[in-house]
């Protein structure tokens, strides 16, 4: 069993059949007020079905079937526009992608920016390179390497979900971050010391973060009881 939106309980006989993920989608972007293309919808579908293969092959996300990919990962990647405009040009860094999340979806919705995935383990890489190649998406590209080997490039927003503390996220992402730029997290459970944590170690990332933001997500589903956003501010 498990919840969508808001109150609908979903039992094994009133299960949304696997073939249905286009409507459970845009079922919940209309709930969230989230306009998307059905060219949109449909590739972030194709995404979801081309995650699970690759999960059959290579450890991308959790197997556990809690929920749909649809809901779970694709869905909850999708909320951090509801705290951010992506804008013509912007360019953004996913930071620890795994199989390309939140990267990967919000590159679909957003084709006006750019973004770059990077991750530490090479055949988390090679995924994305092949679902991004598979899905036909020209705003985004992936590269294997540590976050802390990235030189020389400067990103407007750095996003990422379940990596690090947000202590080390910010220490990584302050040399790549744009004067106003900002880190957005994807992240779980309680948050109150590791915000507190980075606020004190800001003085040795240049001020970053100056301020965090904490939004909690359960009021769009209790699938994210203890799911928020999180947001850095130089
Ligand atoms: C728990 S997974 C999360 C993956 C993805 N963001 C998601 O939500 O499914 C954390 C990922 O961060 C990557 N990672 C951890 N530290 C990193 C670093 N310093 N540079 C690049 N990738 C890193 C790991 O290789 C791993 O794939």
């Amino acid at each position: 069993m498990y919840l969508l939106p808001n109150t609908t309980t979903i039992t094994k006989s009133t299960m949304p059949h696997p073939q249905q993920p286009h409507a459970i989608l845009e079922g919940l972007c209309k709930e969230q007020s989230l306009a998307l293309a059905p060219e949109m919808v449909d590739k972030l579908v194709e995404y979801g079905r081309l995650l699970e293969e690759w999960n059959n092959k290579i450890n991308l996300i959790s197997r556990k079937e809690d929920a749909p990919i649809i809901i779970k990962h694709i869905f909850h990647s999708l909320l951090i526009t509801q705290h951010h405009t992506f804008q013509t040009g912007e360019k953004v860094l996913d930071l620890g992608t795994g199989g390309g999340l939140p990267g990967i979806p919000l590159a679909i919705i957003a084709p006006q920016a750019t973004f770059l995935l990077v991750d530490a383990t090479g055949k988390k890489i090679t995924a994305c390179q092949e679902m991004i190649a598979t899905l036909k998406l020209t705003n985004v590209t992936a590269r294997h390497l540590r976050v802390e080997e990235l030189h020389g490039e400067t990103f407007h927003t750095i996003v990422s979900r379940q990596v690090a503390l947000l202590n080390k996220l910010c220490a990584y992402g302050e040399p790549l971050l744009h004067e106003k730029g900002k880190l957005i997290c994807l992240k779980g459970g309680s948050l109150e010391q590791e915000i507190k944590q980075s606020l004190e170690a800001s003085q040795k990332h240049h001020g970053f973060p100056a301020r965090v933001e904490e939004h909690p997500i359960d009021e769009v589903s209790p699938i994210f009881s203890e799911k928020k956003i999180v947001i850095a501010y130089r």
